[in-house]
């Protein structure tokens, strides 16, 4: 009995993308899907209510943010993440891996786990992967990430090798160590950088250990984007067809339609929310830098092609001066836009790939957003 499933519902004859079903013990999601990223239980600015509106379905929080502050043991007290953050639905928790290596300065990878300093306050921390879980355990997540390594972009062929394998023993110890399968699914973690032999080796020695669900780590790390587009072209093949595949760390809306293409089926991204604390707007015209003088005077919605609340009810003149005053209220209404367009962009991708036509979309959607401008 696993407590995550997945049911493939068609594949888009024009493009190979996946429509499916994500069961999880908070609710079914249909995927593909964005899932909005809530690093301290909460993202950021947004409530749970909101979040619901928007139709937010499986949101990510991290597991090393967490552990630092407050600690598992008060979200464990609390009755778990869940209750916690007064969150009902879906719940992914990456594993503290990628966030080790990218926000402290690193002290040493060992066999046994990674020793490095809290980005807090420096002090010595030692993670591993059996820590790891037990404190995604205590956070009660519906989903957890595998402790791996993500190395970082570019690496050398030899380091990439110890690397994979390193990540395969450390999952397989993951799922050992998992205590609440019946109720939490792990996940394990795809790596190999831009070697395509690497990543059928890793993507082996994974599908060998069964688990109920897959994502391509190492990307998203700085790569080209057709670099990027090229790993996923020969990795998800790799994958099995029941199981879902979450592309982490992605993305931008050309990415998200292009990752689908490629058989992807959960996607996370902190972009949506982090260019909105700077006035950044995603609509259906391209990015909208809503500080520009040009929307002084421009009573008109961040987008005329959204219907989120946001863009029924404040105009861009009201929005630009409430982030030129660093108003928190305008940053909400920036980040509820945002989180909106990408959730409702894979509702569009999802309604492509019934009607056998995603490749249409992303031309339309390239060709209006202003992705194909050399
Ligand atoms: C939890 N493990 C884990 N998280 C990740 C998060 C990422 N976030 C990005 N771009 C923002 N790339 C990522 C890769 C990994 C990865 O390879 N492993
Ligand atoms: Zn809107």
């Amino acid at each position: 009995m696993t407590a995550v499933t997945y049911e493939l519902i068609k594949v888009c004859k024009q493009s190979g993308a996946r429509l499916g079903k994500l069961n999880t013990p908070h609710g079914t999601f249909e995927t593909p899907m964005f899932m909005p990223v809530g690093t301290l239980a909460t993202v950021k600015t947004i409530s749970p209510e909101e979040l619901k509106e928007m139709g937010a379905g499986v949101i990510l929080s991290n597991t090393y943010h967490l552990w630092l502050r407050p600690g598992e043991d008060i979200v464990r007290a609390a009755g778990g993440l869940h209750q916690f953050m007064n969150w009902d639905q879906g719940i992914l928790t990456d594993s503290g891996g990628f966030q080790v290596f990218s926000l402290s300065d690193l002290r040493d990878i060992t066999e046994e786990g990674v020793h490095f300093r809290n980005h807090l306050n420096g002090e010595k921390l030692f993670l591993t992967p059996e820590k790891s879980i037990a404190i995604q355990n205590a956070l009660g997540s519906d989903i957890m990430m595998a402790f791996d390594e993500c190395p970082p972009y570019p690496a050398s062929y030899d380091y990439m090798k110890a690397s994979v394998e390193r990540t395969s023993r450390w999952a397989e110890r993951c799922l050992k160590a998992n205590k609440k399968p019946e109720t939490q699914s792990l996940f394990g973690i795809v790596q190999g950088g831009e070697f395509e032999e690497l990543r059928r080796q890793s993507a082996r020695e994974l599908t060998s250990l069964d688990f109920p669900g897959y994502a391509v780590g190492g990307l998203s790390v700085g790569e080209p984007k057709d670099i990027m587009n090229e790993v996923l072209t020969y990795t998800t093949p790799l994958l099995p067809d029941n199981k879902p595949r979450y592309l982490m760390g992605v993305g931008s809306p050309d990415s998200l339609i292009d990752g689908a293409i490629r058989g992807i089926d959960m996607f996370d991204c902190v972009l949506p929310t982090r260019i909105a604390r700077n006035g950044t707007c995603m609509t259906s015209n391209g990015r909208l830098v809503i500080r520009n003088a040009k929307y002084a005077r421009d009573f008109g919605p961040i987008d005329e092609n959204c219907d989120c609340h946001v863009c029924k009810t404040y105009s861009r003149a009201y929005i630009r001066h409430l982030v030129k005053a660093n108003e928190t209220f305008g940053f909400r209404l920036t980040s509820y836009h945002n989180l909106y367009f990408l959730i409702k962009l894979m509702e569009c991708v999802r309604q492509a790939i019934r009607e056998d036509r995603l490749l249409d979309y992303r031309e339309a959607f390239f060709e209006q957003y202003g992705f194909n401008k050399p």
